[in-house]
């Protein structure tokens, strides 16, 4: 259902739920149905151990990152031997792990760069630095992969991804930025059946276990998020403790809310972001972090809403947000563009949306949407 606001057109979810938030009509039912009675345990055990491992390759390239590790794509985003070696592990756990499905990657790197002349030294790295993480894994038997077989993996990423079928979505590091800098960076991988995100994992190496903002007495950092639709969201720790449910923050109150963006500039309009705070009378600055990172710290409730503006003619990719969405909309969150619409995930590589991406609970979204657009036509009037 939508209800008129000015010119805008905004789905009301807090009227009509999500297919992840129970819907009452019986065409939702019976489609969420369907998709519940099927299990994804075999894919969710798969999906950790991948993410797992390409942040055990992260974390060991992060600790000691050297300049000719970062390289400039064509569109001038860095890329580094990290990015392009967990995708390759990310790949070959997948393909080894689920060799019995059809397997379709669409993921953020390609070979391209690799392939040039020059280029020798870093693909040799990327080679060493994955053998060594898939030999650090003791249930693989296998023989160290060559130069073209590291190639082949990173290249398997090339679906398109789709409403038909099964596609799997990958972000080797999210957050590149915030990776070269030592900051938040996740490996961010999900599930598509049918266009829809069934399945979710983020492993954030460097997000600390104790709540944001709470000093825990050990400080341990790295979480790994889960989730399948209908299943809620778990954490555990990357270094391997029992998942714990988690939720997002209950909280109503708009004031006592505090808000993720992004820790870039260039990523998100903070003028906007801080225009729709004002109107909701949040008190407390914004929390900026690298990454999809914001999505696993609101899945548990460190703060209530995530904001994301581009500029624009910024096109949103599949791989930085479908993972991050599973894990908030399981944890009882709703993540939207800002008009309220879902985000739509069967359309190939990008997302078609209004202006941004926002998420938060419930009980936030329908001041939150009003803010939002109070602020765009303020916005749009003052230029
Ligand atoms: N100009 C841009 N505007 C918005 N997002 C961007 C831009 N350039 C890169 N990104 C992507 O934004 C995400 C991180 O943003 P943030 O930390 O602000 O949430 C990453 O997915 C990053 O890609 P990448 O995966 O290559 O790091
Ligand atoms: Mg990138
Ligand atoms: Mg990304
Ligand atoms: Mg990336």
């Amino acid at each position: 259902m939508y209800i008129g606001l000015s010119s805008l057109r905004i789905r009301t979810h807090f009227v009509i739920p999500t297919l992840n938030h129970k819907p009452k009509s019986s065409i939702f039912s019976l489609l969420n149905s369907s998709f519940s009675s099927m299990s994804y345990q075999k894919e969710l055990v798969a999906a950790k151990k991948a993410a797992s491992l390409a942040a055990k390759l992260c974390q060991k390239v992060q600790k000691s990152l050297l300049q000719s590790d970062v390289q400039s794509k064509l569109d001038k985003s860095p890329v580094t031997v990290a990015d392009y070696g967990s995708q390759a592990v990310v790949s070959f756990v997948l393909e080894h792990e689920l060799s019995a499905e059809p397997f379709s990657l669409v993921a953020e790197e390609d070979s391209g760069d690799l392939r040039e002349d020059g280029a020798q030294d870093t693909l040799e790295r990327i080679r060493v630095l994955v053998n060594d993480t898939i030999a650090s894994e003791s249930t693989y038997s296998v023989s160290p992969l060559s130069a073209d077989g590291v190639l082949a993996a990173i290249d398997s990423g090339r679906s398109e991804g789709g409403a038909v079928g099964r596609h799997w979505v990958l972000d080797p590091i999210d957050g590149t930025k915030g990776f070269v800098r030592g900051d938040q960076y996740a490996i961010a991988l999900a599930l598509l059946d049918q266009g829809r995100v069934v399945l979710g994992v983020l492993a954030c190496p460097n997000l600390p276990l104790a709540p944001l903002g709470v000093q825990s007495s050990a400080g341990q950092t790295g979480c790994l998020f889960s989730a399948v639709l209908g299943e809620g969201t778990y954490m555990e720790s990357l270094d391997g403790s029992s998942p714990v449910k988690v939720n997002v923050s209950p909280t109503e109150n708009s004031e006592e809310a505090s808000f993720f963006e992004s820790y870039e500039a260039a990523h998100s309009s903070f003028d906007l972001s801080s225009s729709i705070a004002k109107k909701l009378g949040v008190k407390a600055p914004p929390v900026r972090i690298d990454s999809q990172a914001k999505y696993g710290a609101l899945s548990r409730g460190d703060g209530a809403i995530y904001l994301r503006f581009p500029k624009a003619g910024y096109r949103e990719k599949i791989w930085d947000h479908a993972a991050g969405s599973i894990v908030v909309t399981e944890a009882g969150g709703i993540v939207s563009d800002a008009a309220g619409n879902p985000l739509d995930f069967s359309k190939g590589k990008y997302l078609d949306l209004y202006k941004g991406i926002i998420a938060c609970n419930q009980k936030l979204m329908p001041a939150l949407l009003k803010a939002i657009q109070q602020s765009i036509e303020e916005k749009a009037a003052s230029l």
